[in-house]
């Protein structure tokens, strides 16, 4: 290792240089090729991808939106949980309305009248079963783990073969999972829904819906009217008449993201509905469209938790005996969440980003030389040779001397010429005398 002192003084004379770029030209086929290739592929890349594929003469703005959807369709079941109903949308639709989102009930799992009193725990909870009042009353007042409210001591008969289970106080009779088969009752392929979405792209003040009307979406041919188009057109991707219609059968939303109807209704689900407006507003507003496109959230080749199911009840009271009685019906429903999300971008020329791209772009093209070096000084045969035409090491000292020697021969070459000069006039004088 160098002596501290040697390292000081190295440390020092760096300190005491100074470096300068120098202009070697180089002629020569092969480099100037590799140069050109490589000034080449930078400009390709700026004009190409960054001006014209990226649009690097726009400016963007992110869409801003607002969506309603509204569901159609009636189904009559005849089930054996709840008998003969026709349902409607007020039925099968829950919540009523959402935020950019709504449900729709393929399957249900009632339990009607419940009412706050005693009756057998669920033969499925876990520590229910009993064979005598004594085990239940060790359980006394408390909630079994997953169980329906507190246990009230006595062991009664639960209604499923020669089982007992402890008996509980709260809403009776509890809901019966056992023999609960996952059908898909209340699956109509021909539900449709309705999706009005309003856009905003603020900075360039462009308002758009993805309803057909004039200064918007045009109607087709022999259409004349909006409502006469909304009261016969359905959504078809596949057809330019129909692309643009906001009514979709939930069946093409399902089928679209690649899953067959039957199956999510039956476990339940969650679709998106993607709405994408992508529009160049250097073309004019009415070729900025929606274009919709549907995927499953929910990957449904799970073996536990398959699916979506939730619980809700109906409260209503009723005169028993003259008072009034509180009673539920309580209903474990199965369905498919839409979520309905709004993206896209508009871009229009502006001249700020284009001269920013091109002065990035030609900021870029520096890239070039340093490429161009580095196979000159490190990959060519011949990189000694330009190695050492590129770097000079030249020392302040000479510097001094060459410019001493300058000064010298400065000064010999005057005494020279003053001397001739001398001798010519003594030349002359001699002459004249
Ligand atoms: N889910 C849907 N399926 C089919 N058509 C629909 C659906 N939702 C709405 N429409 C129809 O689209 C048009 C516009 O609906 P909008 O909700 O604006 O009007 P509306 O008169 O309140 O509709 P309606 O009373 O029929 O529900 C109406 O002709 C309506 O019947």
């Amino acid at each position: 290792m160098a002596p501290p002192k040697a390292l000081l003084l190295s440390a020092v004379s760096k300190f005491f240089e100074y470096d300068t770029p120098r202009i070697v030209h180089i002629r020569s086929k092969k480099v100037g090729i590799i140069n050109r290739f490589i000034q080449l592929v930078i400009i390709g890349y700026i004009i190409g991808y960054v001006i014209v594929y990226k649009k690097g003469y726009q400016e963007f703005d992110n869409v801003q939106s607002a969506v309603t959807t509204k569901v159609k369709g009636i189904i009559f079941s005849n089930d054996s949980d709840i008998g003969t109903r026709t349902w409607d949308v007020a039925d099968y639709v829950i919540p009523p309305q959402e935020a950019n989102a709504f449900f729709v009930m393929t399957n249900v799992h009632p339990t009607l009248l419940q009412t706050q009193t005693t009756c057998p725990e669920s033969i499925s909870v876990s520590g229910a079963q009993c064979q005598s009042d004594e085990y239940c009353q060790k359980l006394l007042g408390t909630i079994l783990p997953k169980g329906n409210g507190p246990v009230t001591g006595s062991c009664v008969p639960s209604g499923y073969g020669n089982v007992s289970v402890c008996s509980i106080f709260g809403w009776c009779p509890v809901e019966n999972n056992v023999t609960f088969d996952a059908r898909a009752f209340l699956a109509s392929a021909n539900f449709t829904v309705f999706i009005k979405n309003n856009i905003e792209f603020p900075k360039f003040d462009v308002t758009r819906r993805n309803l057909p009307e004039p200064g918007s979406i045009q109607l087709p041919e022999n259409v004349t009217s909006i409502d006469a188009y909304l009261n016969s057109c359905m959504f078809n991707g596949d057809n330019p008449r129909d692309k643009y219609c906001p009514i979709f059968r939930l069946e093409t939303i399902v089928n679209g993201a690649g899953v067959t109807y039957e199956n999510i209704s039956q476990e339940g689900g969650v679709m998106q509905i993607i709405i994408d407006w992508t529009c160049d507003l250097d073309y004019s507003e009415n070729s900025c469209l929606p274009e919709y496109s549907f995927r499953r959230l929910d990957k449904g080749d799970y073996s536990i938790s398959k699916g979506f199911n939730f619980r809700y009840a109906d409260h209503f009271a009723m005169m028993v005996n003259d008072t009034s009685v509180m009673y539920r019906n309580l209903y474990k429903a199965t369905g498919i969440r839409f979520l309905v999300t709004v993206q896209g971008q508009a871009g229009q020329f502006r001249i700020v980003p284009l001269l920013l791209n091109i002065g990035s772009g030609m900021a870029l093209l520096g890239i070039a030389t340093v490429l161009c070096d580095f196979v000159v000084l490190y990959l060519l045969k011949a990189r000694a040779f330009y190695k050492e035409k590129k770097y000079l090491d030249v020392k302040g000292q000479d510097a001094f001397e060459v410019l001493r020697e300058d000064s010298e021969s400065k000064t010999s070459n005057e005494v020279k010429r003053r001397n001739q000069r001398l001798g010519e006039v003594t030349d002359a004088n001699g002459s004249d005398a």
